[in-house]
């Protein structure tokens, strides 16, 4: 069998498409890369929010699998909106990175529990409403642009940390610039971080989908983004939102923190639930009406106002 992967060009994206070339090869599947650009690499002089949260970084993908020039595409599952066109599914998550959020940076001592003041770039408008919640004397920059551009402006002194996905900065092995790592806690984080989705088209052959499934998905991840993302489906979110949530699995029963924050960061709302691992989608999604009915449906709306009015 042959299976051409459809993936963003960036550095990360291709350590993604060659780590899930790997695995089909070792499945004894041959494998060809195609590198398509999105709207989300070439607009790079505006916030994701302001460009449109959907399908920034899909649309283009989707086109191609749509036309059968590809038969999968390969996405970081967190830039995933949380409800695809119909024409689309998404077949397997591969198992999880750790989930976590790092501080990056040349001065390995800075810290955002020191107290001390500095500045932090990032675009990411869970990571600015996180910040002005716990650490409001912590300053942001907008920093957008793939990581290697990010570094390059830390380089320069745009900023003096970068507040980044543990996962993205393991696997380009930027390690030894991580000056701290975040709680779960206190950064919960983006839904789906960690993990690498797998869309196809609903109409690609079935023999096709259950081979990738077998060689790709990892179930435990699987049952912990399909919690996570029908948390996010019903609140609405894309990821210009300031949503979070971290779905864990144990023996037979799934726990997940998620929440929101008001993008001032004044007012943040969080719970946990727990429920049966048989039916994930069901806790995901009564996680978020806890949520709304304790104010989250407000918060949003506020959102919302404010990406219109900017
Ligand atoms: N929003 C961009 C993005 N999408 C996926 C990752 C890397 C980590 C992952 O796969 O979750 C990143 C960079 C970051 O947030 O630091």
């Amino acid at each position: 069998m042959h299976i051409k992967i459809g993936t963003r060009g960036s550095k990360l994206a291709l350590w993604q498409a060659h780590y899930i070339e790997s695995l089909l090869n070792q499945g004894g599947v041959e494998t060809q890369i195609v590198t398509i650009e999105t709207k989300g690499d070439k607009i790079l002089d505006r916030s994701l929010s302001k460009i449109g949260s959907k399908g920034v970084f899909t649309e283009e993908l989707e086109d191609q699998l749509r036309n059968g020039s590809i038969d999968i595409a390969v996405h970081s599952a967190k830039d995933l909106q949380s409800q695809l066109d119909e024409a689309f599914e998404l077949i397997a998550f591969t198992e999880r990175e750790k989930a976590n959020d790092v501080l990056v940076s040349h001065d390995l001592d800075l810290s955002l529990k020191s107290g001390k003041l500095f500045t932090v770039g990032t675009s990411s408008t869970r990571r600015i409403a996180l910040l002005k919640h716990f650490y409001p004397h912590i300053r942001t920059v907008d920093m957008r642009g793939n990581l290697q551009t990010r570094l390059r402006k830390l380089e320069s002194g745009q900023c003096d940390a970068l507040l980044l996905a543990y996962a993205g900065v393991h696997r380009m092995e930027y390690d030894d610039k991580i000056a701290e790592h975040l709680l779960l806690d206190e950064f919960t984080p983006a839904v789906g971080q960690g993990s690498i989705a797998i869309e196809c088209a609903v109409s690609l052959a079935e023999k096709k989908k259950s081979l990738i499934k077998a060689l790709l998905n990892h179930e435990h991840t699987e049952t912990c983004l399909l919690t996570e993302r029908a948390f996010l489906k019903r609140l609405q979110g894309g990821c210009s939102i300031p949503v979070f949530a971290l779905a864990t699995l144990h023996e037979d029963s799934i726990d997940i923190l998620g929440g929101i924050v008001s993008l001032d960061g004044r007012e943040l709302i969080r719970k946990i639930q727990s429920g049966s691992h048989a039916f994930p989608e069901e806790l995901g999604t009564a996680l978020a009406d806890e949520l709304l009915e304790a104010g989250a449906d407000r918060i949003l709306a506020e959102i919302k106002q404010q990406n219109v009015s900017t």
